[in-house]
């Protein structure tokens, strides 16, 4: 029926995304310590205030004195190896307003360095800061998050050594919904097994004893209408997708009417309405497993399951529950829980499942916007100026 073995899905799936596992790569938080003078952020300037407007805030002044080269605040990046020049990018942009360090050098020089440094930049989501790196840093000011999700911070502990978080839901908007997109239509069209069967040496000619669905005038259920999610509506409407979508707290009437989408209060409308039903809600402790069994017996059995949150959001185990028992047709998942998941696991047998590993914002363009929305954050939480995007415990 769908395709055959997760070994070719693996070789696939790079291909047709056009890179390797890069955000499997993105270990690598930059420690930023800070001198005593401001630095204007022109990048910050320019992209920036444009947000600012739209989300009507004031423009933030972070620092007239221009520092000389010598003075730069020092930064820390773990590694820039491997991953085809696009952090060497990064480390180009992030030289611009502070020194870099590796955290090998870091290390190596704790006692020097603990003292000056004020910031930490961590890049992409999975690196953790525990209790020790805090307690060893007394002059940290801002930990600023490359990435939307914050779910792998402890923010109340962090926030109890009254240091900041920071985080860029500008950047990952567009490219996130453009991965909901992408597994939304390769699931629906089955790309992934048409695309083995093109390469397979076996393949003597096309011919394909399945069938895809169509994405056009289907219904579309979003849950969680923040930034993103209101991404992934403006593309569905050009595909004449019916648009249902469900937020827990806040309803956007604005939103809604300027995508012509479908306010559902009760997630379960939603669910048992949608051929395909994406998930864009953050992980906190009440979207853990928002997804479970009984969500899932609530949709159509034609319908397809997008998940481009994280992982925990869905339980696992019911979902490959429900995906080999077909109470849903498939589901197209960039994130799970663990990334990877362990060679063994069921959801890597499953022919009705395409898994990409994690590259909502693996783009040139998304790292370096991301990395000016975090140096603006940077910037201005050093200078006590009030921060682009603060995050704060609940
Ligand atoms: O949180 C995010 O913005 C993305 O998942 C990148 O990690």
């Amino acid at each position: 029926m769908f395709r055959s073995k997760a070994s070719s899905l693996s070789t696939v799936i790079p291909l047709m995304f056009g890179q390797s596992n890069l955000a499997c790569k993105f270990f690598h938080p930059v420690i930023a310590s800070h001198g005593l003078c401001c630095h204007r952020s022109v990048i910050y300037k320019q992209r920036y205030r444009m947000h600012q407007l739209s989300a009507g805030r004031r423009t933030i002044n972070t620092g007239t004195k221009v520092m000389a080269e010598g003075e730069l605040p020092s930064v820390l990046i773990l590694d820039i190896g491997g991953t085809h020049g696009v952090l060497e990018d990064l480390a180009a942009l992030l030289k611009k307003h502070f020194h870099l360090i590796t955290m090998k050098e870091f290390l190596g020089n704790k006692e020097e360095m603990r003292k000056k440094i004020q910031s930490i930049f961590v890049f992409e989501c999975r690196p953790t800061i525990d209790r020790e790196l805090l307690e060893s840093l007394p002059n940290l000011k801002v930990i600023a998050n490359s990435g939307v999700g914050v779910d792998h911070l402890d923010l109340k502990m962090i926030s109890s050594f009254g240091v900041k978080v920071t985080n860029t839901p500008h950047a990952v908007a567009d490219p996130t919904a453009d991965i909901g997109m992408a597994l939304m239509l390769a699931s629906a069209r089955r790309l992934v097994e048409g695309c083995l069967i093109a390469l397979s040496p076996d393949t003597k000619y096309f011919a394909v004893d399945w069938l895809g669905v169509e994405v056009t005038r289907a219904t579309l259920g979003i849950i969680g209408m923040g930034s993103i999610g209101y991404k992934v509506a403006q593309r569905a409407r050009a595909f004449n997708m019916r648009i249902l979508y469900h937020n827990r707290n806040q309803r956007r009437k604005e939103d809604e009417e300027a995508v012509g989408a479908h306010y559902c209060a009760k997630m379960e409308d939603l669910l048992q309405q949608s051929d395909f039903v994406m998930l864009v809600v953050n992980l906190t402790p009440e979207t853990h497993k928002l997804i479970g069994k009984k969500e899932l017996g609530l949709m159509k059995p034609t319908a397809t399951l997008i998940n481009i949150s994280r992982g925990a959001v869905i339980d696992q185990d019911a979902l490959v529950e429900a995906l080999q028992n077909k109470v849903i047709r498939a589901a197209a998942l960039d994130v799970t829980y663990p990334e990877p998941l362990p060679r063994d696991h069921p959801l890597l047998n499953l022919s009705n499942v395409i898994i990409t590993p994690h590259i909502g914002t693996a783009t040139v363009q998304a790292i370096r916007m991301m990395a000016e929305e975090a140096i603006a954050n940077m910037l201005a939480a050093l200078n006590d100026q009030p921060i682009p995007s603060e995050v704060f415990p609940k």
